[in-house]
C-alpha cells in the first residue's frame, strides 16, 4: 500500500515517449507544441492605421489631402511635410507619415484637412514588427495551444503545425453482474456505467478511448482481452476486479501479461485497490469497480499520466484552496477525497459520500481532500482539485 503523494509521485516520475504529428492549425485546440515556434515574419508586417482618419506628413495644424487609402490597398503614397491622406483601419500607412489622427478630431473643408488638436509623433500607427519581429520566439515546445494560441499563429501565416500526438487509450469494464444501459436486468445485476462515465471524463479532459470492452469475470477471458488491447494501446484503462474477491481476475491477468506493478493499493478513500503497471512504453490503470471510486481515481491519477503522454508536465486537475461551508471530520484512518461543490469561491462537501454513488459527485464540481482523523473547521481552507 503507498500514500496518495507516494503514488502520484510514481506517476510523474514515468519516463514517458513522446512521437508527434503535423495537423492542421484549427484542429489543434489544446494541442501541446513538439517544438518551437518562431515567427516567419514581422507581426505587423507593415506600418498601419489604428484608426479611421488620416495619415499626416508632418505635425502642424492643417494639411492638403491627396487621396485614400483603404485596408488592403497596395497603392504606394508617399507623403510630403503638409499632405495628408484619408486612411482607415488597418490600412497601409503611407511613408512619410508623422501619425494618424481619427476622423472624429478633423474638420475637412473641400479638399483641406483641419485638426481640433495637435498629434503627436507617431499616433494611431501600429508599427511594423511592434508584436513581434521575424525568427523571434512565439510559443515554446510543450505550449498548449489555446483559441487566442490560433488566432497568433494563424496571424503569422501558419495553417499546419507540430505538436504532440494523444495517447491511445482503451477501456475495459469487469464484472458478471454488469449490463449495458437499456437492456433489461435480471435478479442480482446492475447497469454497467463506469465505461460512459470515464469517456465522459477522457473527452471532457480532450482525450478519447479507441476501444471499450465489457468482460465477465473470467479470468482467461480477462486474460486474453488484456493481451489484444496491449496489441494497440498505450493506456489501457481497466474498472473493476481489483480487489481481493476470488472473482478479482485482473490483477493476475496483468501479471500474466507482463505488466509490471508501479503499486497497487493506495491508503485513500475512496479507490484502496487502485492498480498502476507498466510494460515498456504502456501503462496500465486497474480503477476500482465502484463508479464514484473508478471516476474520482481517473481525475486523480489517470488524468497527470495522460497529460504527461500528451507533452504536458501532468499536474493533473487545478488544486485550490478555499474555505469550506461546514465543519467536517475525517474519522477515518485513510485520508478522503470527498464529492464536493465550488460555489462562489466557498467548497461545499456534499451528502451521499458512499464509493457506490456517482450521483452526488454529478452534482459537483470539484474533489475536497481531507486527511485521516482530520477536523476541518467552517471557514478553514481546505485542498480542493476543480473537476470542471
Ligand atoms: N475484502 C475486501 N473487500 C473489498 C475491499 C477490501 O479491501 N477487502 N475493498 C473494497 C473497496 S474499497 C472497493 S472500491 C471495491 C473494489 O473492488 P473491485 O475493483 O474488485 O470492483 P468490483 O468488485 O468489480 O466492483 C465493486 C462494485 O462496483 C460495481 N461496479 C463494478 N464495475 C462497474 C461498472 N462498470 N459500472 C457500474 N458499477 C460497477 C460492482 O457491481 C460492485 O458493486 O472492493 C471492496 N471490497
Ligand atoms: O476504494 Mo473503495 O472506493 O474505498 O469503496
Amino acid at each position: 500500500m503507498v500514500e496518495i503523494k507516494g503514488a502520484l509521485e510514481i506517476i510523474r516520475s514515468q519516463r514517458v515517449h513522446l512521437d508527434s504529428e503535423v495537423v492542421r492549425l484549427k484542429d489543434s485546440l489544446d494541442r501541446v507544441l513538439a517544438e518551437d515556434l518562431r515567427a516567419g515574419c514581422d507581426l505587423p508586417g507593415f506600418n498601419n492605421s489604428a484608426m479611421d482618419g488620416y495619415a499626416l506628413g508632418g505635425l502642424q495644424q492643417a494639411y492638403k489631402i491627396v487621396g485614400e487609402v483603404a485596408a488592403g490597398d497596395s497603392q504606394e503614397f508617399i507623403l510630403k511635410k503638409g499632405e495628408a491622406v484619408r486612411i482607415f483601419t488597418g490600412a497601409k500607412v503611407p511613408e512619410g507619415s508623422s501619425a494618424v489622427i481619427m476622423q472624429e478630431k478633423t474638420e475637412v473643408k473641400e479638399n483641406l484637412l483641419i485638426l481640433k488638436e495637435l498629434p503627436k509623433e507617431g499616433q494611431c500607427i501600429r508599427k511594423k514588427g511592434e508584436e513581434l519581429n521575424k525568427d523571434e520566439l512565439v510559443f515554446s515546445k510543450s505550449y498548449q495551444i489555446t483559441a487566442a494560441g490560433i488566432g497568433m499563429l494563424g496571424s503569422l501565416g501558419l495553417h499546419k503545425i507540430k505538436v504532440f500526438k494523444k495517447p491511445i487509450i482503451q477501456l475495459i469494464t469487469t464484472g458478471n453482474e454488469l449490463v449495458a444501459p437499456g437492456e433489461s436486468l435480471q435478479a442480482g445485476q446492475i447497469y454497467e456505467s463506469n465505461s460512459g462515465a470515464i469517456e465522459a471524463a477522457l473527452k471532457s479532459k480532450g482525450f478519447s478511448s479507441s476501444a471499450s470492452i465489457q468482460m465477465e469475470d473470467d479470468f482467461e477471458l480477462i486474460k486474453t482481452g488484456i493481451s489484444e488491447a496491449l496489441e494497440n494501446t498505450q493506456v489501457l484503462i481497466l474498472s473493476g476486479g481489483i480487489s481481493v474477491g476470488d472473482y478479482d481476475f485482473v490483477k493476475q491477468a496483468l501479471e500474466d501479461n507482463g505488466v509490471e506493478e508501479l503499486f497497487y493499493k493506495v491508503k485513500q478513500k475512496p479507490g484502496k485497490p487502485l492498480y498502476f503497471g507498466r510494460k515498456g512504453n504502456q501503462f496500465v490503470f486497474a480503477l476500482p469497480g465502484n463508479p464514484a471510486s473508478s471516476l474520482s481515481c481517473f481525475y486523480i491519477y489517470v488524468l497527470p499520466l495522460l497529460q504527461k503522454l500528451s507533452g504536458l508536465p501532468g499536474k493533473g486537475l487545478l488544486e485550490l484552496n478555499l474555505p469550506v461551508s461546514k465543519d467536517f471530520e475525517n474519522k477515518g484512518d485513510r485520508p478522503v477525497f470527498l464529492k464536493a461543490n465550488i460555489d462562489n469561491n466557498w467548497v461545499e462537501i456534499l451528502n451521499a459520500q458512499g464509493s457506490s454513488m456517482i450521483g452526488s459527485m454529478a452534482k459537483g464540481n470539484a474533489l475536497a481532500h481531507v486527511e485521516a482523523f482530520e477536523k476541518i473547521e467552517k471557514g478553514s481552507l481546505i485542498k480542493t482539485l476543480l473537476i470542471s
